[in-house]
């Protein structure tokens, strides 16, 4: 049973970042043991000093040098911290009725009811740092992902090592039970919802759901439940100004984490070390690229490509390092798996990924592109690159196939108006040298050859030809074996 021992104690008092990371490294080791009630208080005591009510230069000297500051945590605040979350969980949990060595419903929804009832009755759900033990134990305050979490560490106190966090994009739920079979609802999701706890996730709710990952949700190992606390770490101090002590530390866990193989089934953990790395890369560490690239592996290895973030991640950040036929490819492949779902109500946060993309990133990149054009000697090539032109077609398309089919309205006007500017940019010679071809699944013949040559863009083979050279002439793209951009476009109905 994990518990508050010499082994923990001997790393106290915490001075150091690298005091926290040895801890955290000796806890990793002990498997499934990872005591997640201790690791989640330590990390919400330090981040609530290192954030909360610090004056705007409380450690900057007059000669502005600023004096890196990291509290000194001592083994009995911790202690007392666990001993009450241990009391409140034990206290209020009769584990005579609970007889089995597997959880039951019944017992998660107790637990779940036990953390819910602690809670204050209302506060903000969406501020910083309420995502923690400490915030939970000092403050009677957690956030959505905070309560799922504190469900999980409850669990754990109470003997029940099948209790495990199950995490999607934007929310978070518990399996259980032998070959964790069953699932639940332990906390709420968004605004405005009623909540739905100690419900399980049926198929009818999660099948083209992006709220639930479509059936491929992160299902976490005790180890991956040390990751979601680390990555749910928020180093800012104010809206503008981070605690690069915070900042530091949470690099510095994740790295641990990734090293020891623990973020290998966790997509947005990787992604989060690359956001890190890129903004202070520590030498040994892997690069931001390869980080990126590997959760976008990851989630085509082990998520059957249902991921949206992975590619969202990834076009963010040849974004900000203007590497922009990148990104627009990125967020082509984003626009792929959305367009698998079904758009409901619950689904704002991905919404807004794709309406900043579409609707910000896309039309500033094709202003910035066509500045360039015609302040240079007109070669943005960009603008004049088919396959950059296929790939915008892909997001429009697969934004327009996630609306189809769902229960709300995705596109409004505003949506054309910048589709419509944005590919009103691009050099319209590109247009002939795409080659778009509609599929249509049932006159596939077995090797997936079209059986009917139609006529794409209603011309015939010989036409088409000479227009793609003397396009592809005008436009210095010298002759591809086949099209440059061969568009395949499968217009499969959703099911
Ligand atoms: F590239 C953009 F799409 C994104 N940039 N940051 C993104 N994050 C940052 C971190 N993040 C996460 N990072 C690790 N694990 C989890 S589990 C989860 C859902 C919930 F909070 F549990 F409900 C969210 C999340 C959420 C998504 S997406």
């Amino acid at each position: 049973m994990a518990g508050f021992r010499d082994r923990e104690k001997q790393h106290f008092p915490l001075t150091s970042i690298q005091a926290v990371v040895d801890l955290f490294s000796d806890q990793l080791e002990r498997g499934d043991e990872v005591d997640l009630a201790l690791l989640s208080i330590v990390l919400g005591c330090i981040e609530n000093t290192l954030t909360m009510n610090r004056s705007s230069h409380s450690n900057v000297d007059e000669s502005k040098t600023i004096t890196p500051i990291f509290p000194v945590v001592e083994a009995d605040t911790i202690e007392a911290l666990y001993a009450k979350f241990t009391a409140l969980i034990k206290g209020a949990v009769d584990l005579t009725k609970f007889e089995s060595e597997y959880a039951t419903r019944e017992l998660v929804k107790r637990v779940s009811d036990v953390v819910w009832g602690s809670l204050t009755r209302a506060y903000y759900k969406d501020k910083a740092h309420l995502q923690s033990l400490f915030s939970f134990l000092t403050g009677n305050k957690l956030d959505c992902f905070g309560v799922a979490f504190a469900v999980v560490a409850a669990c754990q106190v109470l003997g029940f090592k099948d209790v495990k966090l199950s995490l999607s994009e934007d929310h978070a739920w518990v399996v259980f039970g032998k070959d964790s079979s069953e699932t639940a609802e332990v906390t709420w999701h968004g605004k405005g919802n009623e909540d739905k706890r100690g419900q399980p996730i049926t198929e009818a709710v999660r099948d083209k759901a992006w709220l639930y990952l479509n059936g491929q949700p992160v299902v976490c190992t005790r180890q991956m439940e040390a990751a979601a606390m680390v990555s749910s770490i928020n180093p800012a101090i104010s809206a503008t100004i981070d605690s690069v002590e915070m900042g530091s530390l949470q690099q510095e866990l994740l790295c641990l984490l990734y090293q020891k193989g623990h973020l290998s089934r966790y997509p947005m953990a990787i992604g989060n070390l690359a956001d890190l790395e890129e903004i202070s890369s520590i030498p040994g560490h892997p690069t931001s690229n390869q980080l990126f690239e590997e959760a976008i592996r990851v989630a085509q290895t082990h998520y059957n490509n249902q991921h949206v973030y992975p590619y969202t991640y990834f076009g963010g950040y040849m974004y900000r390092h203007k590497q922009y036929a990148k990104a627009i490819h990125a967020w082509a492949e984003a626009a792929s798996v959305i367009k698998g779902y079904n758009y409901t109500r619950e689904d704002e946060e991905v919404y807004k990924e794709f309406l900043e993309i579409a609707n910000d990133f896309i039309p500033t990149i094709a202003k910035v592109c066509f500045k360039e054009e015609s302040s240079s000697s007109g070669e943005s090539s960009l603008l004049q690159n088919p396959a950059v032109y296929a790939d915008l077609l892909r997001i429009y398309d697969g934004i327009c196939e996630w609306e189809e089919g769902s229960s709300t309205p995705v596109l409004h006007t505003g949506w054309a108006q910048q589709f419509t500017f944005s590919l009103s940019k691009f050099d319209p010679r590109v247009r002939s040298l795409l080659d778009i071809h509609v599929e249509n699944e049932e006159e596939e013949d077995e090797d997936g050859e079209e059986k009917d040559s139609s006529k794409p863009n209603g011309k015939d083979k010989q036409e088409k030809e000479t227009d793609q050279a003397a396009s592809q002439k005008a436009l210095g793209v010298e002759k591809e074996k086949d099209t440059a951009a061969t568009q395949r476009t499968r217009r499969g109905r959703k099911r």
